[in-house]
C-alpha cells in the first residue's frame, strides 16, 4: 500500500509559533500546524501551501521543508508520511476558516493562534509533537516514525535530527 502523502506547515516568528485548533475531524480538538492530504495533480510543496492557505487565510512563497514523520496507526496497514514545512514570512491576513473555505473539495475548519515558543500546548496536540518540536524550535530537520495504539498513545518511535532531509 502507497503511503498517505500529508503537509503540515508551522508559521513561525523568533518567539511565537502560529497553531490552528482543528475543529472537525481527524485531530479534532488538538493545536498542530496547518495542512492535509496532497490532492492528485500538485506536488507536495504546493499541498503545503494550499493547505496553509484554506486553513490559516495566509500565503506563504518561502516554505523550507525541514521534517519528514511516518506514523502507523497498530492494526491499520496506511502509513502517513507527513512532510513538515516552516516558514518565516507570509502575506495576508490571518483568519479562522469554518467549513466556507473550499479548494479542491475540501472543507478547511482550523482557528489560529499564536502561541510563544515557551507555551506551546503540548498536552494539546499529537503525542509526538512534544519529541520533534523541540528540534523544530532550534532550527533543526529531523526525520521520525512514530506507531500509535489510538491516538494518544504511542508505543514505539525513532527520531533523529538530520543535516539534509533526502539523503
Ligand atoms: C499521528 O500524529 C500526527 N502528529 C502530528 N503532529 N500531525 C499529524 C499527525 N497525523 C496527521 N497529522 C497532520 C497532517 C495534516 O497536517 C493533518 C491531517 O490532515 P487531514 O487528515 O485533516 O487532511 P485534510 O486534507 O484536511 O483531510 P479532510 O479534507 O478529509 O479533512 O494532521
Amino acid at each position: 500500500m502507497l503511503n498517505k502523502l500529508l503537509t503540515l506547515v508551522l508559521v513561525r516568528e523568533p518567539s511565537r509559533v502560529l497553531l490552528g485548533l482543528k475543529k472537525k475531524g481527524f485531530g479534532e480538538g488538538k493545536w498542530n500546524g496547518f495542512g492535509g492530504k496532497v490532492e492528485p495533480g500538485e506536488t507536495i510543496l504546493e499541498g503545503a501551501k494550499r493547505e496553509l492557505l484554506e486553513e490559516s487565510g495566509v500565503v506563504s512563497n518561502s516554505l523550507e521543508e525541514i521534517g519528514l514523520l511516518k506514523f502507523e496507526f497498530v492494526g491499520d496497514p496506511q502509513i502517513l508520511e507527513v512532510h513538515v514545512f516552516t516558514s518565516n514570512t507570509f502575506e495576508g491576513e490571518i483568519k479562522e476558516s469554518d467549513g466556507s473555505t473550499r479548494i479542491f473539495l475540501h472543507f478547511a475548519e482550523m482557528r489560529p493562534q499564536w502561541f510563544y515558543t515557551d507555551k506551546i500546548p503540548l498536552h494539546q496536540m499529537w503525542a509526538d509533537d512534544k519529541y520533534w518540536f523541540p528540534m523544530f524550535l532550534k532550527g533543526s530537520k529531523f526525520k521520525g516514525y512514530f506507531l500509535f495504539e489510538g491516538h494518544e498513545k504511542i508505543v514505539k518511535y525513532q527520531l533523529d535530527e538530520v543535516e539534509k532531509l533526502n539523503s
